[in-house]
C-alpha cells in the first residue's frame, strides 16, 4: 500500500481535429476507489482505454502498477481486469460458459467459475444464454470476467449506466466489495450520486481536461457554499420561522409552503429551531459535485 497504481503524466489524445483527452495528469494510489466523472463527451472513455493500454498516446505518458502501457505490455495483462461492454459478449453462450471463457484464456481453474458466479449473484443464471439476461445481470456477468483472474486493478467504464435504481444499487454493494478485498478500482461514470457514493476520490473531466481531483468532501468543502436548510410546513406558527435577525442567517427564502434559511452557520441555525422543537420538518442541504461542476465550468452539470 502507500504507492500509485496509475501515473498518468500530460497525456494528449486526438481523432483528427477532437481533442478528446488533452493533457491530464492524473495518480491513483494503490487500494485506492477512484472516479472519473464528467458528462457525454468529456474524454473519460478515451482516458481510460489509453491507461489501459489499448490506444496510444500522442503525447506524455502512462505508467501502471510501476510499469508503461505503451507499446503493450503483456506482464501487465494477468494484473489488470478490464469490464467489455455487454455487447461484446460471444454469442449464444450460457454466463457459465462466457465466465469459463475468460477463465480459460487466463488459465484459472474451472471450479473458479462458478464461484464467481455465486459472488455476483448469477449461480441460479449459470444455464441461461447471455442475450437472455437482464442488464444488471449482463453488467455482473462482464465485472465477473473481468475479475475472474483476480487482477490487482479494474477498469469499468460505466458500469451502472442503463440499470434501473435498484439493480444499480445492487451492482455498488458488489463494487464496495471488491473494492474491500484490496483491489485498486478505476470506474467512469456521468452519474454526480455514484461518484460521491462510491468513490474515495474523484477526478472531474470535461472537454478532455481533468478540472479537479480530490474527495467527494474535499471538493465540496472547498466551494465554500451556502448550506440551504428547508423548514417544511405552513402550521408553523409564524414567530417561530426562521427570520432575518436569526444569528447565522444570512438570506431567507420561500418556497410553496417551506422557508429556506440560507446559512453558513447551519450548527447555530439548527440548534434554534431545535429550541422552537421544529426539527420534524427540517430538511439540511449542503453542497454536491453538482455545484462544484457547476464553479468550475459555469455550466450547469448534465449528463
Ligand atoms: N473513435 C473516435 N473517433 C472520433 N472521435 C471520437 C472517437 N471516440 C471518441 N471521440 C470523440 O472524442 C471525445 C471524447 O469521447 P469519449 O468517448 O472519450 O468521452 P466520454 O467522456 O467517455 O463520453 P461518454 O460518457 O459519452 O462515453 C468526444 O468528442 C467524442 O465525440
Amino acid at each position: 500500500m502507500g504507492g500509485h497504481a496509475i501515473e498518468v503524466e500530460g497525456l494528449a489524445v486526438a481523432y483528427g481535429e477532437v481533442r478528446a483527452v488533452d493533457g491530464v495528469d492524473l495518480t491513483v494510489g494503490e487500494g485506492e476507489f477512484m472516479g472519473i466523472l464528467g458528462p457525454n463527451g468529456a474524454g473519460k472513455t478515451t482516458l481510460l482505454e489509453t491507461v489501459e493500454g489499448l490506444r496510444r498516446p500522442d503525447a506524455g505518458s502512462v505508467r501502471v502498477l510501476g510499469e508503461p502501457v505503451w507499446p503493450r505490455n503483456p506482464r501487465l495483462l494477468p494484473r489488470i481486469g478490464v469490464q467489455l461492454q455487454a455487447s461484446s459478449f460471444f454469442e449464444r453462450l450460457t454466463a457459465r460458459e462466457q465466465l469459463g471463457v475468460f477463465a480459460a484464456l487466463y488459465g484459472v481453474p474451472t471450479a473458479r467459475v462458478d464461484d464467481w458466479l455465486e459472488r455476483v449473484g448469477l449461480i441460479e443464471k449459470a444455464g441461461s444464454r447471455v442475450e437472455d439476461l437482464s442488464g444488471g445481470q449482463a453488467q455482473r456477468l462482464s465485472i465477473a470476467c473481468a475479475l475472474v483472474h483476480e487482477p490487482e486493478l479494474v477498469f469499468l467504464d460505466e458500469p451502472t449506466s442503463a440499470l434501473d435504481p435498484q439493480a444499480r444499487r445492487n451492482l455498488w454493494d458488489l463494487l464496495r466489495g471488491i473494492h474491500t478485498e484490496g483491489r485498486t478500482v478505476v470506474l467512469t461514470t456521468h452519474s454526480m450520486e455514484e461518484a460521491e457514493t462510491l468513490c474515495q476520490r474523484v477526478a472531474i473531466m470535461d472537454a478532455g481536461r481533468v478540472l479537479v481531483a480530490d474527495t467527494p468532501a474535499a471538493l465540496v468543502r472547498e466551494l465554500d457554499a451556502p448550506t440551504r436548510i428547508v423548514v417544511a410546513g405552513s402550521d408553523v406558527p409564524h414567530d417561530h420561522l426562521p427570520a432575518h435577525e436569526w444569528p447565522g442567517v444570512d438570506a431567507i427564502e420561500h418556497e410553496h409552503d417551506a422557508t429556506v434559511v440560507v446559512t453558513r452557520d447551519p450548527a447555530t441555525v439548527v440548534a434554534r429551531l431545535a429550541a422552537v422543537d421544529r426539527l420534524d420538518g427540517v430538511r439540511v442541504h449542503t453542497g454536491t459535485l453538482e455545484d462544484v461542476f457547476l464553479a468550475r465550468t459555469g455550466r450547469a452539470y448534465r449528463a
